[in-house]
């Protein structure tokens, strides 16, 4: 109990203490200029407690009531405009903040080299509550600011209560289960926010289902609108439900705390009016009920603070967890440096590859050699393993058992950005980046994402080159409908952006052909993949580069020096297609089976 007291309180303090470092990161000036204004407002608030019961007793024993009158005026119109400013401030600090995050956010989801973390649920839920609780993490500087004022406040109020009676130093207790209460209901709504992610998470995924133009096809042709609707709808009533059942406790656990409040603040009261040994003057009874009431709505806010304390808490930890598989990435000893030109190649030594919750390797037991300089093609059926070897080779995934050796030495020993610096890929479901054509294949090689002839070269090397000529603006052309002026490319296109994306790079150790040409038919794919060859050994000419070529049809690869024929996670044959023919084997029979289909 103790233990689960201290680890919150360690919690809560490190929370604020991330708040505090994320305010002054994302606006110092404002920050700071935040900060000030809590004090002057706490200041101002002593100030006025401290004279207050003698402006009362000047005020009706008919003294200086002017300056009574003055005194009260100048306080109102001060407070005013301290909470104007302070509101217009903290509101801006809170949003400044929030963005701050938000970008802090993305970074730390993109720090790892690798997938395996974007592709764990687990983690995708944390991410989803997390982008839903930008609000908390943001809104932490007001709460800070209004945790100090308010306890500023009610000790001010707490000793101007002693002083009409002792018996009213007993409040404190009586908030003290209001308080306690708000954490424990906080944490129950929590633990109801993890529970149901999931669920949140699909029903925003058929949200978007419903509005994306590319599925909108489909649930068109097949009616499947209704069908989305109720599923969607379905799931958020289902976490509907779950929440309020947790909503329902906390408000009941609430009210409790909220009865005993107000019976031991009234009890205080009437005990301290009834107080035999003392004669209360009319303006100490007018301050007693002034300062009760007041602290009766410190409490409520107090309770709230609470609660928005526990929300921000639970925020930063999903924060921290975010951060700390970025931070365990940074950590890592990759140092080495990729070789400047590959000379043996890459081995894969009993390689096994298991994604996280799968019950069976997705690879195993592979060991084979990509010779320096090599088109190398991966065939096999869907579902075979050949994305995942991809995968590996790019440094996306490390083996869970076995190594990737690059001329010798284990990829996992080579520095992550050095290696993706000398990679390219271009993938079956591959991005399309609404920018301008130029910067759209740009990005391929970001230092040069400007250069206009490193990027037609590019284009042409895609076999794309036409698409500079097809739209009037050329490189500059915007693509997709994000811009009000920019022209939607057909599928193909977009396509072939995708691949020239894959070409742009001079001097590649490694480029990837994932079935970026799986929607041709198979001898424009061949035809595709007879080009990029004959660019590939320019390229292997010059850095002994290897180019992989991916598909699960056997005739579009028959070029290619070396076929990995992969089938239920392992290389089941491999050789060139003369040699694997002549094997007679699966190669040979499907080879014939499909060549037979497209003839
Ligand atoms: N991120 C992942 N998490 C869990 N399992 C995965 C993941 N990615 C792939 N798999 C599983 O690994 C196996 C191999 O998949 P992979 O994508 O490598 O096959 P493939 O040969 O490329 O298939 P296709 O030709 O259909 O693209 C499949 O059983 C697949 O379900």
């Amino acid at each position: 109990m103790t233990a689960g007291i201290l680890t919150r309180g360690v919690d809560v303090l490190s929370a604020l203490r991330l708040a505090a470092q994320a305010a002054a990161s994302a606006n110092r000036r404002l920050a700071v200029g935040v900060g000030v204004l809590a004090v002057v407002g706490s200041a101002l608030t002593v100030a006025v407690a401290l004279v207050s019961q003698e402006i009362v007793d000047s005020a009706t024993t008919g003294q200086a009531v002017l300056l009574a009158a003055g005194l009260f005026g100048a306080y109102a119109i001060a407070t005013l405009c301290l909470e104007w400013l302070n509101t217009g401030l903290t509101t801006t600090l809170a949003e400044a903040t929030d963005h701050w995050l938000e970008s802090t956010l993305a970074r730390c989801v993109l720090a790892p080299p690798g997938l395996d973390h974007v592709e764990n649920s687990e983690y995708q839920n944390q991410v989803h509550v997390l982008l839903n609780q930008r609000g908390a993490l943001g809104g932490t500087v007001n709460t800070v600011v209004g945790a100090t004022t308010l306890a500023v406040r009610f000790v001010v109020a707490e000793v101007l209560l002693a002083r009409i009676s002792p018996v009213l130093l007993v409040f404190p207790l009586f908030i003290v289960p209001t308080i306690a209460i708000s954490g424990r209901t906080q944490r129950l709504l929590s633990r109801s926010l993890t529970a149901v992610a999931e669920r949140t998470r699909l029903a925003t995924m058929f949200f978007q289902t419903a509005s994306d133009p590319a599925a909108g096809r489909e649930l068109r042709v097949y009616g499947l609108g209704p069908e989305v609707v109720r599923r969607h709808t379905d799931l958020l009533l289902e976490v509907d439900e779950e929440q309020w059942a947790a909503r329902l406790k906390s408000s009941l656990l609430e009210g409790a705390t909220w009865a005993f409040f107000a019976a031991g603040l009234v009890g205080a009261i009437f005990f301290a009016v009834h107080d035999g040994r003392a004669q209360h003057s009319p303006a100490e009874l007018l301050l007693l009920f002034v300062l009760a009431a007041q602290i009766a709505g410190q409490t409520k806010t107090a309770s709230f603070v609470v609660g928005s304390i526990g929300r921000q808490t639970d925020a930063f930890r999903r924060y921290r967890h975010v951060r700390d598989v970025a931070d365990r990435y940074r950590g890592s000893s990759a140092d080495a440096p990729a070789p400047d030109r590959l000379e043996h190649g890459i081995d894969l030594v009993d390689v096994e590859l298991r994604y996280a919750g799968a019950s069976e390797p997705a690879l195993r037991g592979v060991s084979c050699h990509l010779p320096a300089g090599a088109t190398v093609a991966l065939v096999g059926p869907s579902g075979a393993g050949k994305s995942s070897l991809v995968k590996l080779l790019l440094g996306l995934y490390e083996p869970t058992a076995g190594s990737v050796n690059v001329d010798g030495v284990p990829l996992s020993a080579i520095d992550h950005g050095r290696w993706r610096e000398r990679t390219a890929a271009a993938f079956q479901d591959f991005t399309r980046f609404e920018l301008t054509l130029l910067e759209s294949v740009g990005v391929g090689d970001l230092p040069r994402s400007t250069d206009e002839v490193a990027v037609a070269g590019a284009l042409r090397r895609a076999e794309a080159g036409s698409l500079v000529q097809h739209w009037d603006d050329g490189l500059q052309t915007r693509l997709g409908r994000s811009h009000a002026d920019g022209v939607e490319p057909s599928e193909g296109q977009w396509q072939k952006v995708a691949i020239a994306r894959a070409m742009l790079r001079d001097a590649p150790l490694l480029t990837v052909l994932d079935e970026p040409t799986a929607s041709l038919d198979a001898e424009s794919e061949y035809d595709l993949f007879h080009a990029y060859r004959r660019s590939a050994r320019d390229r292997a000419h010059r850095t002994g580069g290897i180019t992989v070529l991916v598909s699960h049809r056997f005739v579009t690869v028959r070029d290619a020096d070396l076929i990995l024929v992969i089938d239920g996670g392992r290389v089941v044959e491999s050789g060139t297609h003369d040699e694997l023919v002549r094997l007679g084997g699966r190669y040979a029979r499907l080879f014939e089976t499909q060549a037979g289909e497209y003839r």
